[in-house]
Parts: structure tokens; C-alpha cells; sequence
């Protein structure tokens, strides 16, 4: 490759079917043709008005811009459905119960009437839908496509990453020739584009090997999700154990066809490297015993060397060269330490027919430093940097996927620059601003309004902060959640500059109220530190002269909302009453 730019779109381009299979079964899924389906049916003998919603909706479906799942989080739409499921049973055949206990024999029946006449009088394809979905379809659609801004899309084309792309490239050609390349460590900060070069990196080497028939593999590894070294290697052992299993029995097909054929007419052997039909029975034979002799490894259970000699023997069992690609390759040292990448980095001097070479990923710059120097020195061969985007190269990235993801005009002007504004504010990351993109189009959705404007930007920032901040919240240790309660009860009832004393007083009631163990004041210091670093609180120290410096205290989320995902922890969800005495508590000390 070269860093020409339109070579690299050619090459970028040519990968297209690859990719283009996931991304259009991701677009329609099977079940939008039965919403079409659907629709149709509850068209049939409706008004011409009716059937242009219909039509409308079918184009929705069709386009893929109405996801369920996004439905869930809107409690307007919630509560919507429930209501109206709800008044669905008492309408249909079931229903009689809720509305008989309360009326006379008369009026019993006459409700009973009204419901038979009901389904008597009217078809099917009326009570098939009550329009609940009619009013949020009845807008211009805002999406075309809005899979192509998930995380999970891998896209054609990755500008502002040609020289990164390259780069590799040019180390990994080596594996084309037969030959191992070089390791490679690539860092980068989150979003920064590290997962998906590397993806379409691999992918252009898998099919090009395949064009050229040289053997050439590559396997991924989230080292998030598999972070200890019996994991990696159980599951690189039952990976190659599959693949050798597919070329044996590839294999032994042509060898049964070749020996029937042989058995009629011999000269047919005179084409390939068999003498004899009995020279095909014993490689028959062998593939056999060989296909028996592997086992998968259990997800535990196994000494770790017995995993590491199957992952050897699986990958040594023919000629050809194998990438690990190790993602999140810093949380499995953390994890685990590096005998992992130890006992990986020096498998080649053993194998005889393969080679292997390790491609590492990680967002953290410091995580060789825990590496022994041979680990560090081999897996570092090669190092290739992708720093952050800034927000015009974040214009680009959004331009790109907006033009599949939106309709025409659906986008304001100022969308796309805001969206890449905040996201190069927060260290580059091109993920959190094809959040923003996708959070602003849906909020515009559920506003039904035609576009997307900045109103609709600021609006997905603070969602998507609000989000994060829910989910750090909900994962704080009890201690910690009891600790960022006091806070917010005293924030609640008024105090402000809150110093550390006067949380741990009410850390102390809180503890007691729900009986629950109670730290020393020092390590609640240390909590409220914690809560600073995660951004939850923020604690400055302030110099009260002679009488030292203490700790001013304040919350930097906003204050329900905490509150509220604090109450759904079942262990804390009994505080609540101790409102009255926190409130006592200043009466008395405020003053
Ligand atoms: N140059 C680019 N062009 C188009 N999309 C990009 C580009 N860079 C990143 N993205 C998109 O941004 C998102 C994050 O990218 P990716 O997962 O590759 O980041 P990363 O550096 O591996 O982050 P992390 O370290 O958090 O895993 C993905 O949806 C990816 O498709």
C-alpha cells in the first residue's frame, strides 16, 4: 500500500462485500419484513388517508430507523404502551373481570354486548392495530440508516487513518510471503480508531491470502472479556481445533470422491500425488485418527500447560502464519500478568510448520512497564501511535457516516461541527461523537420534529454525561453510595461548601439507620477523594487560617437524578425516611 489517497479508497472499497454482508443484514433485519407484513394487514380496507401511513411506515421498516430497543428508554413511549395494551385486553375476549365486578347483571351484560358486537362488527385487520405507532411514524423520517452509527459498524472507509493503515500494512505483508511479522503494539487514546484499522487491516490480509492462496490467519481477542491466560489460550486452542477440523474434513471429502473415481478408472490417480487407491486409504485413514485426536478444552478444568501444548499443536498441524490480535491487551496483564504474552512471544523457535505474531492494542501507554524486558522488548517490535482526532478531522469521520445515516436534509448546519466540537473537547474520541450524532437524530425523533438542530446536540451531551454518570453511580460500592448520599442529603437540605466532618456525621446516621458497618473518618476522606477522581463530587482544600485547611465539598451531578439511582439500590432504598433527621441535624449546626 502507499499513502496515496485514492489507492487507499480503492483498497478501502474493495473490502466492500466483506463488510457489506453484516452491515445489510443488520439494516433489515428479518423481522422488518413482518412489520411490513403487518402493516399491510392493518391497511386492508382503511381509508386512502390510512393506507399513505402504511405506506410511510413500510418505508420506516424498510429503511431500519425504527428500533425497539430504543422505544424502551423513552418513558413517554412506555408509558404510552401501557396504557393502551391495557385497554386492548379489556376490549378483547378476556377482559370481562376488571369492569363486571363493579357494574350490575344489566350493565354486565350490555358491556359484554358492546365487546361481542365489537368483534363481530368489525375485521380483523382494525383491531389488528389502534394507531398507537401511527402519531410517531407520522413525522418525515430522520434516519436512513441508523445501524451505520452503532459501535457495532464496521466502516468502509476510516479517514484520517491512511498512514496508520499503511503502517501496518507494510508490516504485515511479511505474512503474505510465509513469512512471521513483526510484532506490533498500537496505542491510542479511546476512539481513536485503533479497533477498527486493525479489523480492516486483518480482513484485507485474510482475502488477499485467500486470493493468493497463501495460508494466512487471523484471530481477535478482546482481552476485556478474556483476561486470564487459561482463557486466551482455551480459546485460540478451540479456535485452531475448529478451522483444522474444517480442512480435514474438506480434505477427506476429495479423498472419498478421488477414491470411488479411482476404483473405476485408476488412471485418474495419474493427476495427483497418489500411487494407489490403498495411498488414498492411508491418508484417509490418517486424516481420520488425526481428526480424533483432537479434543476442544473445557472453559476450565485443564492444567494450563496441557491448553497451551493443544493451542501449540492445533496451530502447528499445517503450514501457515497466524496474527493474535490481543485488543484491550493491557487489561489482561493487569489481570493476569504477561505470562500470556510470554509464552506467545516465543512460541516460534518451537513450532515447525506455522509462525505467529502478535498484534497488541491498548489505550493505556504505561501498561509495558509492567512487562519483563524480553515480553517488552519482543512484543514491541514495532509501535504504531494514533493520536486523537481534533474536530475538523471529527467533521470528517461524521460527515462520512452522516450521509448514509440521515436523510438528506434531516441534519441542520450546524449539527455536524457542534457534535465534533464536543467530542474533540474530550480527548478526540470519535466514538463518543458518533454518540452524540446518533443520541441527537433520536432525540429529534422522539421531538418529531423534520431535522436535527443544535438544541438537539447540547441536549445529547447532557443525556449521554447523565448516562455515564448513572452507570458510575450505580456501580459504587455501598460504602461509597452511602458516603455520596450524605452528600446529597446535606446539598438537599441547603448546606453548601460542605466540609468532611459534617459528611461524616451523617455518613455515621446513615450507616446506622441501615445497619451497616461504619468506616473511620480517615477512610470516608479517602471515599469522598474517590468521588472527586470520578467526577461525582468535587472537593477543593481551603485554607481557614489558623484553624488549618479543610475539604469544601460539593456535588457535580445533577441532584435527583443521583438521588434516584441511589434509592434503587435495595440496601439503601431505606433511607429515605431519615429526611427528618438530617434536617434536625442543620437546624441545629448550620447555625
Ligand atoms: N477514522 C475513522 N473513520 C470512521 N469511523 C471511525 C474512525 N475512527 C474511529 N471510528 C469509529 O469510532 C468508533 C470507535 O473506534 P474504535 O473502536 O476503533 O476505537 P479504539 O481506538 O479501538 O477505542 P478503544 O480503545 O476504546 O477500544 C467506532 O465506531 C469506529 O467505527
Amino acid at each position: 500500500m502507499n499513502g496515496d489517497d485514492t489507492d487507499q479508497d480503492t483498497t478501502l472499497d474493495s473490502q466492500r462485500f466483506v463488510d457489506g454482508a453484516d452491515g445489510d443484514d443488520e439494516q433489515l433485519p428479518p423481522s422488518t419484513g413482518d412489520q411490513g407484513a403487518q402493516s399491510e394487514r392493518a391497511a386492508e380496507g382503511q381509508s386512502g388517508d390510512r393506507e399513505q401511513r402504511t405506506t410511510r411506515e413500510d418505508e420506516a421498516s424498510a429503511a431500519g430507523d425504527q428500533d425497539p430497543t430504543d422505544d424502551e428508554s423513552d418513558p413517554e413511549t412506555a408509558s404510552t404502551v401501557d396504557t393502551d395494551s391495557s385497554s386492548t385486553v379489556r376490549g378483547g375476549v378476556g377482559s370481562s373481570g376488571v369492569d363486571f365486578d363493579s357494574e350490575s347483571d344489566d350493565a354486565d351484560s350490555s358491556v359484554l354486548d358492546d365487546v361481542m358486537l365489537d368483534d363481530v362488527g368489525s375485521e380483523e385487520p382494525e383491531e389488528a392495530s389502534q394507531g398507537l405507532f401511527d402519531d410517531l411514524l407520522a413525522g418525515d423520517p430522520i434516519f436512513e440508516n441508523k445501524e451505520v452509527l452503532r459501535p457495532s459498524y464496521t466502516p468502509r472507509k476510516l479517514p484520517h487513518r491512511e498512514e496508520q493503515i499503511n503502517n501496518m500494512a507494510t508490516i504485515l505483508v511479511t505474512a503474505l510471503r510465509g513469512d512471521s511479522p513483526s510484532n506490533i503494539l498500537i496505542y491510542g487514546k479511546t476512539g481513536t480508531g485503533k479497533t477498527a484499522s486493525a479489523k480492516f487491516v486483518s480482513t484485507e490480509l485474510e482475502s488477499t491470502s485467500q486470493k493468493y492462496e497463501v495460508p494466512c490467519e487471523v484471530e481477535y481477542i478482546n482481552c476485556e472479556v478474556t483476561d486470564t491466560q487459561y482463557r486466551v489460550l482455551a480459546q485460540l486452542a478451540n479456535k485452531f481445533v475448529e478451522k483444522n477440523e474444517a480442512v480435514i474434513d474438506e480434505e477427506l471429502d476429495d479423498l472419498e470422491s478421488l477414491r470411488e473415481r479411482a476404483h473405476e478408472n485408476p488412471t485418474v490417480l495419474a493427476e495427483t500425488e497418489y500411487d494407489s487407491v490403498a495411498a488414498v486409504e492411508d491418508r484417509i485413514e490418517q486424516l481420520e485418527d488425526d481428526r480424533e485426536s483432537f479434543e476442544q478444552v473445557p472453559m476450565t478444568g485443564w492444567p494450563t500447560d496441557r491448553v497451551y501444548s493443544t493451542f501449540f499443536d492445533a496451530v502447528d498441524y499445517h503450514e501457515r502464519v497466524v496474527v493474535i490480535m490481543l485488543d484491550e491487551i493491557d487489561k489482561l496483564v493487569e489481570k493476569s500478568g504477561d505470562d500470556t504474552l510470554y509464552n506467545l512471544s516465543r512460541m516460534n523457535s518451537e513450532l515447525e510448520r506455522s509462525r505467529v505474531s502478535i498484534m497488541g492494542i491498548s489505550n493505556d501507554l504505561k501498561f509495558t512497564d509492567f512487562l519483563d524486558p524480553r515480553v517488552k522488548s519482543s512484543l514491541g517490535e514495532e509501535e504504531i501511535v494514533f493520536p486523537p482526532y481534533d474536530a475538523n478531522q471529527l467533521r470528517d469521520i461524521l460527515e462520512h457516516r452522516a450521509e448514509v445515516a440521515f436523510e438528506g436534509d434531516a441534519l441542520t448546519d450546524d449539527v455536524i461541527p457542534l457534535c465534533a466540537a464536543f467530542a474533540a473537547q474530550e480527548h478526540g474520541d470519535a466514538r463518543r461523537a458518533l454518540d452524540l450524532l446518533r443520541t441527537a437524530g433520536e432525540l429529534a425523533e422522539r421531538d418529531q420534529t423534520d431535522d436535527v438542530d443544535e438544541d438537539h446536540v447540547r441536549k445529547a451531551q447532557e443525556k449521554i454525561e447523565l448516562d455515564r454518570v448513572v452507570e458510575v453511580v450505580r456501580t459504587l460500592p455501598t460504602q461509597s453510595k452511602l458516603v455520596l448520599f450524605a452528600i446529597i442529603m446535606l446539598e438537599k437540605n441547603g448546606v453548601h461548601n460542605i466540609n468532611t466532618g459534617e459528611v461524616y456525621n451523617v455518613y455515621q446516621r446513615l450507616c446506622e439507620e441501615i445497619d451497616v458497618d461504619t468506616l473511620t473518618q480517615r477512610r470516608v476522606t479517602d471515599l469522598i477523594s474517590e468521588l472527586d477522581m470520578l467526577g461525582i463530587v468535587n472537593a477543593v482544600v481551603v485554607s481557614k487560617g489558623r484553624y488549618g485547611r479543610t475539604k469544601e465539598i460539593s456535588l457535580s451531578v445533577p441532584i435527583d437524578e443521583t438521588e434516584a439511582v441511589l434509592l434503587s439500590d435495595s440496601r439503601l432504598s431505606d433511607i429515605e425516611d431519615t429526611q427528618p433527621f438530617v434536617q434536625t441535624r442543620f437546624d441545629s449546626d448550620s447555625n
